[in-house]
């Protein structure tokens, strides 16, 4: 059978840049004509030094001075356009790819997510992500040109004494031999270097995260220890790291500019033996001169070439993950009805099954409620309806289609789920309430808000509707934030409603008006409720009692209160608990 081939990762980055080709190209084109222009300065002076030794006038070496000032003129031309065609090309290659990811995230199954260090999304989406632009803008054009130019005056040298070229190509290509010889281990370095960098990213994240957790219980000391140890390893690696190169680095700074050591003894031992004219001599030195300026300036770029293929790596690795696989096209879905037949799921492939062959029906326009011990599987159950994960057995339909061939767009209309956890963004109330339906107006903004029970307290706000929320709701209370988030989802106004109950304890005056807005939202709605409070839904059309991933009964209040055991134990706990506040 045939490998498939996997790109290399300047043809996997090329790839991305497709639509901004015409650009790179123009820009390495312009960028050769600048160092070409630089380059011309050195032909000046020996065309000078020729015409002096030929004994011309003074007169004669003006035009050269002339074309060398137009040389350096076009240099800064041809370069700003070439740096300026390579910026834009290069940013708008990096927004389009930031795009790209932020996208395929809101693809890809949950737990993808969930079992991945949010600091690893930040570093790959911001760092690795920017560390294609000294590549695409530089390395491109300016490594190309710094090359190209160079072999062209080496061929020139060539042409003019072709001992003298040999001569003249002794240390650039030991200087590059030692460069490529250090290039060698370079990429598994960065590769490393990548990795201790994303531990430190990831103990930063979790410690300032956590940083209220760490003050709470006094454990900055060994929380800061964790942090500290992934700072302290990350200086180490780079330093271990600078130190193994280091012999590298200074053999070849100092060979490959030292051209004049073979250059000027072989030009003196064949010009003394009548064989190079002393014009040529002369010409071919300073033309050497000339090489080592553009030589150094490409082999600046060759750490970049050695990193494209670690953070082109860490890109692709979330833009090839699985997705939820979905179709594009809506599906016409007959009414609401939820069913779940032998559903079984497993989070991830190393852990343990978590719901085990569940079969329940949500007729549309009633009341669900889900209750059961900790760690149940209730939230599991609902969040494989709502379709954030694939079930790994068994199968749950929406008006008799399987979830997996409804669209995801056409499935979230359907649905809004409402946890405990809301998250809001720091925006405005008004955009955060206007994310349920992105087109509603103000003033429908404001009626649900109205429903929701928030609606004075936002007004009563120094900015009313146009206050910040803050970074994750953090300037708004608990219960102001989980009505705001009701207010979210009233918007939507999806037929299907999955509440996770909160679960910390409101004071009442705050559970009453949470209370009076989760009515609102789900009037008329098919609800399903993850209840911690069963108070709450004692007029539930359905009460399923969850246990151990697996349903253990099922029915009315009164019905579960004869037959289930374990509902009886959870209500008189529920009394018990009721009557002690
Ligand atoms: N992301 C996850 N990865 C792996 N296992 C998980 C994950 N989330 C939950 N679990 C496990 O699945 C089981 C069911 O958890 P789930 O959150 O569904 O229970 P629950 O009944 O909603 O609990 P609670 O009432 O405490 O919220 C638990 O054993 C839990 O440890």
């Amino acid at each position: 059978m045939k490998e498939k081939k996997v790109p290399s990762p300047f043809a996997t980055l090329w790839g991305w840049a497709e639509l901004y080709h015409t650009s790179l190209y123009s820009s390495v084109v312009l960028a050769i004509l600048g160092v070409g222009c630089n380059m011309l300065a050195y032909f000046c002076v020996a065309a000078i030094i020729r015409l002096l030794l030929a004994g011309a006038n003074i007169n004669a070496c003006w035009p050269w001075c002339g074309l060398m000032l137009a040389g350096y003129v076009g240099k800064a031309l041809f370069l700003a356009r070439s740096t300026a065609l390579s910026h834009t090309a290069t940013y708008h290659t990096l927004r389009d790819l930031r795009k790209c990811l932020l996208s395929k995230l809101s693809r890809v199954p949950m737990g993808t997510i969930l079992g991945t260090p949010s600091g690893q999304y930040k570093t790959t989406i911001v760092d690795r992500v920017e560390g294609m632009e000294p590549t695409l803008a530089h390395l491109i054009p300016e490594m190309t040109s710094n090359l190209l130019v160079p072999l062209a005056i080496t061929v020139y040298i060539f042409m003019l004494d072709w001992r003298m070229g040999l001569a003249s190509l002794v240390t650039p290509v030991l200087g590059l031999f030692i460069v490529a010889q250090s290039g060698k281990t370079y990429g598994a370095r960065w590769q490393g270097a990548v990795e201790t960098g994303r531990r430190m990213t990831n103990a930063i994240v979790e410690y300032v995260g956590g940083i209220q957790v760490v003050k709470a219980f006094s454990q900055s000391a060994g929380s800061y220890k964790k942090y500290a140890r992934a700072v302290e390893d990350n200086a180490q690696y780079f330093v271990d790291w600078m130190h193994a190169n280091q012999k590298y680095m200074a053999s070849w700074q100092s060979i490959l500019p030292a051209v004049l050591v073979t250059v000027l003894p072989t030009g003196l031992l064949l010009w003394n033996g009548g064989s190079l004219a002393a014009g040529n001599f002369l010409t071919i030195i300073v033309l050497s001169l000339g090489l080592t300026g553009p030589l150094i300036a490409a082999m600046s770029f060759v750490d970049e070439l050695a990193v494209v293929g670690t953070n082109v790596g860490e890109i692709t690795k979330i833009l090839d993950a699985p997705e939820l696989n979905r179709p594009e096209q809506p599906v016409p879905i007959a009414g609401n009805a939820v069913q779940l037949k032998g559903v079984s799921f497993t989070y991830g492939k190393t852990d343990a099954e978590v719901i085990h062959d569940i079969s329940l029906d949500i007729p549309p326009g009633t009341v669900t409620a889900l209750v059961g011990p900790s760690g149940s599987g209730k939230s599991t159950m609902a969040k494989l309806i709502a379709g954030f994960w694939d079930v790994t057995a068994g199968t749950i339909t929406l008006g008799g289609i399987n979830l997996k061939e409804i669209p995801l767009a056409q499935l979230n209309q359907q649905i809004a789920y409402v946890s405990q956890d809301n998250y809001l963004f720091d925006r405005t109330i008004r955009e955060n309430i206007r994310m349920g339906r992105p087109e509603a107006t103000d003033a429908e903004v404001e009626a649900v808000s109205k429903a929701a029970g928030c609606d004075s307290f936002i007004r009563a706000l120094a900015h009313g509707y146009d206050t910040l929320c803050g970074s994750g709701g953090g300037h708004l209370s608990g219960g102001e934030k989980q009505r705001i988030s009701i207010a979210r989802a009233m918007l939507k106004d999806a037929p299907i409603v999955i509440l996770d109950e909160a679960t910390a304890s409101i004071d009442p005056e705050n559970e009453a008006l949470i209370q009076r807005a989760i009515s609102a939202l789900t009037k008329g709605k098919t609800l399903i409720v993850i209840a911690h409070h069963l108070g709450t839904i004692v007029n539930a059309d359905n009460i399923v009692v969850v246990d151990k991933g697996r349903i253990a009964a099922q029915g009315k209040q009164a019905e579960l209160q004869e037959s289930c055991p374990l509902y009886a134990l959870m209500w008189q706990a529920y009394l018990g608990s009721r009557d002690a506040a």
